[in-house]
């Protein structure tokens, strides 16, 4: 089983894809690791010295890596993941993908602490902005996030929802 968490930053999917991956004893990845790892330098690293579009490429790359290296695993992505490079093809063809969907107001409460290292929002000066950011960023890719065949929202995603979920999703798909 490969399951792929999507969503927002800050929806919580390295955090929840952690916790499936020990439920499921399978391995758990972290595509935005795996890019540190592979390049040896920061997200934000990335993007200041060679920029979002060079980032794309290798999230794409890496991806498609991942999925064939994996035939069982839980894989967080990052929030853009689905929006380039036909990435959610692949991830709609090769696993299980579930939307971690959680309101603007909850990101931005989240993200004020972590902010700094997330090199699109890290530039903002203030909340408003940021959440201004969010919901724009969101709106954008609302209708990729909406193809997942699972979904959660906010609060409810504990790990046993979505067990649930998943366990109910295998009975009938
Ligand atoms: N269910 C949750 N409730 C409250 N805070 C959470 C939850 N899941 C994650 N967080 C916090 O939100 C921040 C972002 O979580 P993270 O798992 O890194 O999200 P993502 O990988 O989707 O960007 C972290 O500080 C994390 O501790
Ligand atoms: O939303 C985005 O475009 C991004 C989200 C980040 O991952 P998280 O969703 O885990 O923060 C990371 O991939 C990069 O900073 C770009
Ligand atoms: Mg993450």
């Amino acid at each position: 089983m490969r399951l792929y968490l999507i969503g927002m930053p800050g929806a919580g999917k390295t955090t929840l894809g952690r916790a499936l991956a020990t439920a499921y004893e399978v391995p758990f990845l972290d595509l935005d690791e795996e890019i540190v790892r592979r390049e040896q330098r920061s997200v934000s690293e990335i993007f200041a010295q060679d920029g979002e579009e060079y980032f794309r490429q290798r999230e794409a790359d890496v991806l498609r890596d991942v999925v064939a290296q994996y035939p069982r695993v839980v894989l967080a992505t990052g929030g853009g993941t689905p929006c380039f490079h036909h990435n959610l093809e692949v991830l709609l063809e090769t696993g299980l993908t579930l939307y971690l969907a959680v309101p603007v107001a909850e990101l931005v409460r989240r993200l004020l602490a972590v902010a700094a290292s997330r090199p699109l929002l890290a530039a903002l000066p203030d909340a408003a902005a940021l959440e201004s950011r969010l919901r724009e960023t969101l709106a954008a890719r609302q209708q990729f996030y909406d193809r997942a065949p699972l979904c959660c929202a906010a609060p409810t995603c504990s790990l046993e929802a979505v067990q649930q979920l998943v366990a109910r999703y295998h009975l009938t798909a």
